[in-house]
This record gives C-alpha cells, structure tokens and sequence, in this order.
C-alpha cells in the first residue's frame, strides 16, 4: 500500500456521528473490530471497545452527557489546570469546550499514524477563556487506536505568542474493572503521595503494590513511565505508558509542550 492509499485509508477507519449531546463524536475501528468514540465536546475518549466488543473504559450510570457538565467517565482532558490547586476551577476547562477536528496538523513521528486508525483535535482559547486564563495557545490532541487495538492518546501544547506560561494536564483515566477489590496496582511503590482524603498530606508509598479497602483519591508525584492496572476477576492488565512527561504528578510543576499514553492490554 503506498502513502495516500494508507492515508485514506485511515481516513475510512474514522467516521463522523452524533452523539447524545448533539456534538459531534469520531468513531475510529481498526481491521480486527477493535474500536474507539472521542467526542468533540471535551476531547474526551468515551468508548474503547475491544475486537470482541469489550468495552474497557466506565461511564457512570448517573453521567449526564448535557453541556457544559463533562460526561463522567471514559478519558477527561484536564488542562491547564489539574485538580483544585489553582485558581480555575477543577480540572481546567478545555474539558467543557468543544473541541474541533484538525484536518491540516503538524507531522508527528512518519511512523506514528502507520497501520493506525486515528483524529486529530484542536482547541484554541475563546475571549472568554483568555479572561480567565490569559495564555495563547493550541491544543493538538491525536487520539489513535492501533492494528492490536492499542490505544494512544499524543498532546502537543503550542505557545503562539512566545510569553512563557507553565500548565499542567492530565488524562483522567475510568478503567473499566470487574471489582475494586479485585485490582491490583503496580508501578507506585516507593514514591511519594499526596491524599486528597487527608488534605494533601505528602506520604510515600510502602507496599510492593497497591490495593483497595477503601476509598483512595490520590496524587503520586514524579511517576514511572509505566504503571499496570491488574484485574484479577477478569484476568486483564491494563498497561499506562507513557513519555516526554518529566512528572506527571506535581501539580503546576509541569511543563511538557508534547507527550503521550499508550494504553494496551
Ligand atoms: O468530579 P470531577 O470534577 O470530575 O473530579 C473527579 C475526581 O478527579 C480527581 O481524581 C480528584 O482527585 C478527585 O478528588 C475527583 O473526585
């Protein structure tokens, strides 16, 4: 297959539809029926399905899929701000903003769209955004779902004026899983933590893995590139991968202008 065959290609594993909201939604699949929805309201992920027609990413029962409330669940884009630590409200806005589909985006990696059902998103602030956040930039997001039903989700951040800003961001993951207490999390031990459900107390990390008894709602600081999420009910791993992100956990200490995840089973 030569270059415009494969771009084409791509281009018919990426279809347009409505979503419940009325915003528009892309559903990428790839050969194996493998498939993906991201919508434009928030750039959010919200359906990562596999060839069997698993779904792996949760939406809540209660989730309200009305603007400006951002649906709760599947992949939130948290920017500029992640959590409650700054002046904006939680999570930033670009998750209560419709986003818009980027026909003409800078190259990435040659190799990065090859064999790869994939969107490219773009958000640029409004007026009312710069009142409250006074930064010009555009927000790349290409969400891409892979020949194995892998799942990458790549960020670029574009400063277009040349005034330096810091942000941070976040992809807030819901993980489809069978059972809290069937998960197993690995990938955190050592590190340091900060508890939300002690307000913000720093700990570190003691066990070799992490499980749940309880309610947990916290920030580890200066993770690893690679975490598994691992549900024993359904004998599934979830693997997080990620790179050019020196610190993915410090709040407002972060300053990435490109990075991804790659999530795969
Ligand atoms: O309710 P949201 O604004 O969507 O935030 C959902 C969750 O985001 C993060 O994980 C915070 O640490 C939690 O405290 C919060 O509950």
């Amino acid at each position: 297959m030569n270059n415009s065959e494969a771009a084409a290609d791509q281009k018919a594993a990426a279809e347009v539809t409505k979503g419940r909201n009325g915003i528009d939604q892309i559903v990428l699949r790839n050969s194996r029926g493998a498939s993906a929805r991201v919508s434009l309201y928030g750039g959010q992920v919200l359906s990562w399905k596999t060839d069997q027609g698993e779904e792996l990413l949760f939406t809540s029962s209660k989730a309200i899929f009305r603007p400006p409330n951002p649906v709760r669940g599947g992949i939130l884009i948290c920017f500029p701000q992640f959590g409650n630590s700054g002046t904006l409200e939680q999570h930033g806005f670009a998750r209560k903003k419709t986003w818009v589909i980027d026909d003409d985006p800078p190259p990435l990696n040659p190799n990065d769209s090859s064999a790869k059902a994939y969107v490219d998103l773009l958000l640029r602030p409004s007026e009312e955004d710069l009142k409250i956040w006074p930064h010009s930039f555009e927000f790349r997001l290409r969400v891409c779902l892979s020949a194995d039903g892998n799942l990458t989700l790549v960020s670029r951040i574009r400063n277009i004026n040349c005034k330096p800003f810091s942000f941070c961001i976040a992809y807030h993951t819901y993980f489809a899983i069978s059972d809290i207490s069937e998960v197993r999390i690995e990938g955190l031990e050592t590190l340091d933590y900060l508890d939300n459900l002690c307000q913000k107390e720093r700990f570190t990390e003691q066990g070799h893995s992490l499980t749940f008894e309880s309610e947990v709602d916290r920030v580890y600081l200066s993770s690893s590139d690679a975490v598994a999420v691992f549900d024993h009910k359904r004998k599934r791993t979830f693997l997080v991968t990620k790179g050019g992100l020196p610190d993915v956990g410090r709040p407002f200490f972060c300053f990435p202008s490109f990075f991804f995840f790659l999530f795969n089973l």
